[in-house]
């Protein structure tokens, strides 16, 4: 990682409360597994140092704002892609337990494979749809929380967030800024799978400015065994709100 990336990963986090001192190596050793994968194939759109550095590492870190993840949680990261926001997250928090969940075997492969080159031993990645994996025993209603970043919009994630989490359990969805009419749809979503919306922070991304939104859903009862409904369906008829 060259000198100025550094420096604006030091800055970035430090603006989220966080000292990264200790942990800049492997930020760095992540950096270069990152753009090695992505010479091989096409993992992330980001390819410049300081784009990964500022829109991958410290947008992921800021899911630890309001401190939704402040305990030694089990936490899924729905639709983790190339590893985000589970492995800035991983490296920053060795307390939390992480699932980083993907359909695309060859993201999660280079999941597994950063994971264990970063020596992150809080990492079990796996292949699979949250639809399916949300009506799996062995995932349904296991975990503390659920974190996603750009994936979908509001009532999707919620119908496939929610099935996974325990009651109690929060959904931190890391999203850009939300029109009124996604939210609303997204708390009529939520309550029909068990969740209400406990809050909404609009805020600006370190650095950048880009204006990001935290909503976290709570599951207060547990979610009807008709939800997740099968592969694609929540996608293609979302929960109170129109596809696009
Ligand atoms: C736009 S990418 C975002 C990746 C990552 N969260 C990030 O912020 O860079 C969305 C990812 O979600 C995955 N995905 C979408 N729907 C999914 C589902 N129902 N179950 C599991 N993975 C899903 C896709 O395969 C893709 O890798």
């Amino acid at each position: 990682m060259n000198k100025e990336s550094e420096a604006l990963l030091l800055q970035g986090a430090g603006e989220l409360g966080l000292d990264l001192g200790g942990q800049m190596p492997q930020f760095a050793q992540l950096l270069q597994l990152l753009q090695e994968g992505n010479a091989r194939t096409n993992l992330t759109a980001l390819k410049t140092e300081s784009d990964i550095v500022l829109k991958h590492f410290v947008d992921s870190l800021t899911c630890l704002r309001g401190g939704h993840l402040n305990d030694e949680f089990s936490v899924v990261d729905l639709g983790t892609g190339a590893g985000f926001p589970t492995l800035p997250l991983a490296i920053v928090r060795p307390d939390l337990d992480f699932t980083p969940v993907d359909s695309t075997r060859k993201k999660i492969e280079f999941v597994l494979a950063t994971a264990q080159s970063l020596g992150l031993n809080n990492v079990r990645p796996l292949v699979g749809r949250a639809e399916t994996l949300g009506q799996e025993p062995e995932h349904r209603g296991q975990y503390d929380r659920v974190v996603v970043r750009a994936v979908a919009a509001l009532p999707i994630l919620a119908e496939l967030a929610l099935p996974l989490l325990r009651v109690g359990g929060l959904l931190v969805a890391q999203k850009g800024p939300i029109s009124p009419e996604e939210l609303n749809a997204g708390r009529r979503a939520a309550g029909e799978v068990g969740g209400t919306v406990q809050e909404v922070e609009s805020f600006n991304l370190p650095m950048l400015g880009d204006a990001r939104t935290l909503v976290v859903i709570e599951k207060v009862k547990a979610t009807p065994g008709k939800y997740p409904r099968r592969v694609g369906v929540p996608g293609s008829q979302p929960l109170f709100w129109q596809a696009r």
